[in-house]
């Protein structure tokens, strides 16, 4: 069984998601937005380092594939890694709107189990924009782009500016982006209102 709640149903004045004329080209790799992100940081060794490439229009595919450490049952993959994964995909829609936004809700579909050493193919899309909030869609298929659609999920984000990180998040954190130019850059390339 599967439905969407009303919160994730746009309002009937939603606009089309446009695309950031200094989006990265189709087919380009998306990167992390944060070296220690447990989505797609390459510094958090048991985390999803799920990749990301931008695709045509305000949409992109993603791969992530389960470890070991990413277990819930004997073999298969924990739901809330699934949800993780989902919720990073659907986070990097950011770089194609070059906008921040943080996750408001995710309702997920678990279709399949996901067996260690899959290879999770992911793609998310936003389907519409109303003010601050961003809808967007996500699946996740085994094994292939093509294959059977394990995990599902809509998502609303709501847009924030980056004072967001720096009131809530812990300081020695915040310090450090603030004293690495690269992760610095990468803040910056989000935020093109600030
Ligand atoms: C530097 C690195 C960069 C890059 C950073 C990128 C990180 C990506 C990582 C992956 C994604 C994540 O996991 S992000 C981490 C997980 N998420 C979070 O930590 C978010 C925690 N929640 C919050 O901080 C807050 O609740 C916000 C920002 C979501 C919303 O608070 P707010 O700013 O005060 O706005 P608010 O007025 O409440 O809401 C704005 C509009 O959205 C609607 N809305 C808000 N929440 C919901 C909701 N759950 N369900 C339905 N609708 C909602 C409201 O009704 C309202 O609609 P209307 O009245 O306008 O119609």
């Amino acid at each position: 069984m599967s439905g969407t709640s009303a919160a994730l149903t746009p309002p009937a004045d939603a606009q089309t998601p446009v695309r950031h004329p200094d989006a990265p080209a189709p087919g380009e790799l998306l990167g992390a937005h944060y070296e220690q992100c447990f989505g797609c940081g390459g510094g958090q060794p048991h985390g999803l380092h799920l990749e990301a490439r931008a695709a045509d229009g305000v949409a992109l595919t993603a791969e992530f594939t389960v470890q070991p450490a990413h277990q819930g049952a004997p073999g298969l993959a924990h739901g809330g890694v699934l949800a993780a994964a989902l919720d990073e995909a659907l986070g990097s829609l950011n770089w194609l709107l070059r906008t921040i936004a943080v996750t408001g809700r995710l309702e997920t579909d678990f279709l399949l189990p996901v067996p260690v050493g899959t290879t999770l193919h992911l793609e998310a899309e936003v389907t519409a924009v109303a003010g601050r909030k961003i809808y967007a869609v996500a699946t996740g298929r085994v094994g292939a782009p093509d294959g059977p659609v394990a995990v599902r999920a809509d998502a609303l984000f709501v847009e924030v500016k980056v004072d967001h990180f720096v009131e809530h998040g812990r300081p020695a954190e915040i310090q450090a982006v603030m004293d690495d130019p690269d992760q610095l850059r990468r803040v910056r390339a989000l935020e093109v209102n600030p």
